[in-house]
């Protein structure tokens, strides 16, 4: 996605206001997300300070939700029950006003996900988060749901966020952060967990990738490759303070 707007600046402060009202607040995030990213999804958000349940049962998924702070849709291993779970999240989502963050995994690679994700786009005030191939996949669908206050979150090695109430670009991160599965889902599930504190979801979903992307970076200096930089990340993500985000966003001295 091209960026239109001018983009706003974010400091260390800002991310370590979301952070802080994270761990104050300890939000749940319901997550119905896929069985590879499971368990780094759910260790990943009580790095984070927030508080995981995972629960995918059709007849249970609404009433997980309805106390949740905010919700997480991922398709990486759709199957004909989370099929029918989305749409209760869906209806969670709209009757209560909760944040929910949607991640189309492999979107472009099958007329299903592609059905189903337009099924979640059409919801208004969503954020959708994926890389640039799923992103390109859906392009037409985001720009349509532009007109209902969608957040648009694409990452990489620079993630782009864009939404009705501003536009930031994350440049923190580390390649090892490509080269372990579920990382990107997890980060959908942190965007979630800051939605549910902060209001502006371009806001939140740039402090909780920076923040994570700053991991990253820490993680990679500590580990020796992806199985050690996995629990690498899970450690320096929950050691997070606002010296650390300071320092590694130039705001030393
Ligand atoms: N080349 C890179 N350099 C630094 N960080 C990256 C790079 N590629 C991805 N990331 C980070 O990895 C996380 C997952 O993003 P991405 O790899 O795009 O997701 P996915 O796993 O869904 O494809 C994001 O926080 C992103 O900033
Ligand atoms: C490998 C795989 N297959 C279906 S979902 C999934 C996990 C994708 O995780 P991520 O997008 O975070 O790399
Ligand atoms: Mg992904």
């Amino acid at each position: 996605m091209s960026m239109t707007m001018t983009e706003d600046h974010l400091d260390a402060a800002r991310v370590a206001a979301v952070l802080a009202r994270v761990t104050a607040r300890r939000p749940r995030v319901q997550c119905l997300t896929n069985t590879v990213a499971q368990n780094i999804t759910a260790n990943m958000l009580l790095a984070f300070g927030a508080i995981p349940s995972m629960a995918i049962h059709v007849d249970e998924v609404a009433a997980m939700a309805d106390g949740a702070g905010a919700i997480l849709i991922n398709i990486g291993t759709i199957n004909a029950e989370s099929e029918l779970a989305i749409p209760k999240l869906l209806e969670v989502a709209r009757d209560k006003a909760k944040p929910l963050v949607f991640d189309p995994v492999f979107v472009e690679l099958s007329p299903l996900r592609q059905h189903v994700a337009r099924q979640v786009l059409r919801l208004r005030n969503i954020v959708v988060r994926g890389n640039a191939t799923e992103m390109t996949a859906l392009a037409d669908a985001l720009q349509a749901a532009r007109e209902h206050n969608l957040t648009l979150v694409t990452t990489g090695k620079i993630d782009r966020i864009e939404g009705p109430r501003g536009a930031f670009s994350v440049a923190h991160g580390h390649p090892l952060m490509t080269k372990v599965t579920g990382v990107g889902c997890a980060a959908g599930a942190l965007i979630a967990a800051a939605c549910a504190v902060e209001s502006n979801p371009a806001l939140a979903a740039a402090a909780a990738l920076t923040a994570y992307g700053i991991a990253g970076e820490i993680a990679a200096e500590r580990s020796n490759g992806p199985g050690s930089f996995t629990v690498a990340l899970i450690d320096a993500l929950a050691g997070l303070d606002e010296a650390t985000l300071r320092a590694r966003m130039g705001e030393e001295g």
